[in-house]
């Protein structure tokens, strides 16, 4: 059975059950970690952030939305006009990258210094720049460090971390890892018309060309071993939303 059909299968005996939350983990060994560590990870479009971010409320749990921290230094960059494609110019950026935000899935504003980026850092000019940035390894290394102290820092029994690296570099032993995928018809549509001033086949063309280029930093296509895929094409927002949760609860019950 492939990963993918064994996860559907948990997918599905997983939604049919109906335990209440619970913020325990009697099951799933958290390791290393304080609380229990949920990591997604998936391609533009997917649904990671949006669906994370739910089930992280309907859990009470923290949310994590890692691309912030990437889409962060970019906006930085552009703000103080540096080449994004040399190296050495965007490593120069993160000395004293003053950065913030928030892990209340309530309240997920953005600071990079006084600033709050909240709303710049989703702007066009920013998708089209952070693929540049974060291909460049002391960027990740940087992040990814400040990822970790995020998910154990002390405060609600969990968090759900999503990006691109979580399930396998972030935090590959985190005790649930899943990958949210949706095939390309099904992403393009979605993002179609979310963004003011951009055609749809402008949307399109930036969501696959960030996709190549970020693949070839990082497999977000593919789960690692003992990740479960989750394929939302067919299902509804609400739908996707119920089968993260019942996995995460099938995990730690
Ligand atoms: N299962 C679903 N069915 C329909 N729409 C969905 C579903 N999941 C997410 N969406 C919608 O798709 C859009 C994209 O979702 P979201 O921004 O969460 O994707 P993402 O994977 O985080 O993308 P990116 O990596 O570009 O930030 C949102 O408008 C969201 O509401
Ligand atoms: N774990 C991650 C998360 C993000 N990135 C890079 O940031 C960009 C923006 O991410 P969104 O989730 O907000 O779309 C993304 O395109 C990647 O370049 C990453 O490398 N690793």
């Amino acid at each position: 059975m492939s990963a993918h059909e064994s996860t559907q299968e948990s997918t599905r005996e997983a939604t049919q059950e109906s335990a209440p939350v619970s913020t325990g983990a009697s099951r799933a060994s958290l390791g290393h970690w304080t609380r229990v560590v949920v990591a997604i990870d998936g391609p533009a479009g997917s649904g990671k952030s949006s669906v994370s971010r739910a089930a992280a409320r309907a859990l009470g749990y923290e949310f994590l939305d890692t691309g912030a921290g990437y889409r962060s230094l970019a906006w930085l960059g552009l703000e103080r006009g540096t080449d994004l494609e040399d190296p050495e110019a965007v490593v120069g950026l993160l000395d004293g990258f003053d950065y913030a935000i928030g892990t209340d899935p309530d309240d997920v504003r953005v600071r990079v210094g006084d600033v709050d980026v909240t709303a710049a850092i989703r702007e066009p000019r920013v998708s089209g720049a952070v693929s540049s940035i974060a291909r460049v390894p002391q960027v990740r290394v940087h992040l990814n460090d400040l990822f970790r102290s995020l998910l154990d820092a002390p405060g609600r029994p969990g968090i759900v971390a999503e990006g691109r690296d979580i399930t396998t570099v972030v935090a590959p032993d985190a005790p649930v890892r899943i990958l949210l995928t949706a095939d390309e018809m099904a992403r393009l549509a979605r993002r179609a018309g979310e963004l003011d001033g951009q055609s749809d086949a402008d949307v399109a063309r930036q969501v696959l060309e960030r996709d190549r280029r970020d693949s070839q930093v990082v497999d977000f296509m593919t789960a690692a071993d003992g990740v479960l895929t989750l394929d939302s094409t067919q299902l509804t927002f609400d739908e996707t939303i119920d089968a993260v949760v019942s996995l995460i609860r099938a995990a730690i019950d």
